[in-house]
């Protein structure tokens, strides 16, 4: 197993940790923390004690965000008075038709975006694609191929894939690093996430969106993990187009909608693929021509999913008074701690840090590749062992994910993760790894 910076090998011993030093240290980082507050903003289980010794650490923030106390009460207000009882006249009175700019103005802030340039709507996979064919239809006339990341969350290469063929041109699969060196004057854009999904890896915005433009190409940023963790900077990286989704560090809700970000200076220019009626510069005329709105709404399509925008709404409020530098800072500290944490609690050689150590190259997760152990005590089947020790940590409450084929993903978002839960997490990560069979394959550490 190569060594990676998090993990000197060696490092830790195969008993059990000092638990008493890391807990005083958790609550000595809790009680510093300028963000512990903002936790009573959200739903969440209470601290384990001697009575509730269940309840669960939430590190699954980057799919799903926890709910906001805001949300509710909002959303049953949206459903009993402004549907129920003002019905079509909410359009206007309650301000719904111009939700998508709105909730996009409030976005705008944590990704480091002026007024009137993110618009809120549709599914992340849909803005890929509109920025995907509206960015192709502003490049030069001679590109013939799109860069797609090649360590990209899936449904990016999928969409790609499919507006490459509609417009002629072909995709290349192509590193992050390597988008500097392999970026010519025929690449008409690149599509890159901020930060990797299976490793947490952040992505260098700035720099490869400055080489793709000193070639003469595009930088579309697709920011779902990223927004709502750390700074983005999508105006001063002079960014051109940008997504994302809302439901992990930004809790709107399961399904909330995405939203889709245009340079100002290239607005005039974006030619929407699907310019649905929303996006006209007056809807109402009922034109059979479509005129494109002026600014951000030409990234609008059809009727705005009004409950999920509306609950979105409410959970931005659990912003109030926060700076994503703020967020930053604790998450940094989140995951530096609960690397801490895992070097001191698990036994060596069964996790592999994939998150990169240094700050600058770290989103807010963790990955850990877990040493593909044989014969689990929970049981052998198909189920790689990675799966089989998540699956047995959310039943002792700690609360990841799993991606394939070995990987244990711990999300932290500073809102709401306290050090108190990353030290949990580790130590439960501990025991379920001691009460695993010895790793059996050769590459174990
Ligand atoms: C980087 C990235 N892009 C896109 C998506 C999803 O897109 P959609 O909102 O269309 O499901 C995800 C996660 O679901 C993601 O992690
Ligand atoms: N949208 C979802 C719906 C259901 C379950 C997970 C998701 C995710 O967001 C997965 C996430 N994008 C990931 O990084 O794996």
């Amino acid at each position: 197993m190569s060594e990676t910076p998090g993990f000197p090998a060696g490092a830790a011993g195969p008993g059990p940790p000092a638990e008493g030093e890391l807990t005083a240290r958790a609550r000595e980082l809790d009680k510093a923390d300028p963000l512990a507050a903002v936790r009573g903003r959200f739903v969440l289980d209470a601290p384990p004690d001697e009575t509730s010794g269940g309840a669960a650490v939430y590190l699954d923030g980057n799919s799903l965000g926890a709910l906001p106390r805001a949300v509710p009460d909002r959303l049953a207000d949206v459903i009993a008075r402004e549907w129920g009882e003002l019905r079509i006249r909410s359009w206007s009175e309650s301000g719904w038709w111009t939700a998508p700019e709105r909730i996009g103005d409030k976005i705008a802030p944590l990704i480091g975006a002026g007024p009137g340039r993110v618009v809120v709507g549709d599914s992340t996979s849909v803005n890929i694609f509109k920025a995907v064919v509206g960015g192709v239809r502003m490049a030069g006339k001679g590109c013939t191929e799109i860069l797609v990341d090649a360590t990209t969350f899936p449904t990016d290469g999928y969409i790609a894939r499919s507006a490459a063929r509609m417009t002629g041109l072909a995709v290349r699969p192509v590193e992050p690093a390597r988008i500097a060196d392999e970026v010519t004057e025929r690449t008409a854009l690149a599509l890159v996430n901020h930060v990797d999904y299976r490793t947490g890896r952040l992505n260098d915005l700035p720099g490869i969106t400055h080489a793709l433009h000193s070639a003469g190409a595009l930088a579309v940023w697709d920011l779902c993990h990223s927004a709502g963790a750390l700074p983005v900077g999508l105006d001063a990286h002079h960014v051109d187009l940008a997504v994302g989704c809302t439901y992990k560090y930004l809790n709107g809700g399961p399904g909330s909608p995405a939203y889709l970000y245009i340079r100002e200076s290239l607005q005039d220019r974006f030619e929407s693929p699907l310019p649905g009626w929303n996006s006209h510069a007056d809807p109402f005329a009922m034109d059979p021509d479509h005129t494109p709105a002026d600014g951000i709404a030409r990234g609008r399509v059809g009727t705005p999913d009004i409950l999920s925008l509306l609950a979105l709404e409410a959970a931005l409020e659990a912003w109030d008074g926060v700076s994503i530098e703020a967020v930053r800072t604790k998450s940094l500290a989140l995951t530096d701690f609960f690397l801490e944490c895992v070097q001191a609690c698990v036994p060596p050689g069964r996790v592999r840090s994939l998150t990169p150590s240094a700050h600058e190259r770290r989103g807010s997760q963790v990955s850990l590749a877990c040493a593909p152990a044989l014969g689990s005590s929970f049981g052998q089947g198909e189920i790689p062992v990675a799966g089989q020790v998540m699956d047995e940590l959310i039943r002792r409450g700690v609360v990841g994910d799993f991606r394939p084929p070995d990987v244990l993903r711990f999300g932290f978002t500073p809102l709401y993760t306290s050090f108190a839960d990353a030290e949990r997490a580790a130590r439960v990560l501990g025991e379920v790894l001691r009460a695993l069979p010895e790793v059996s394959s050769g590459d174990g550490g």
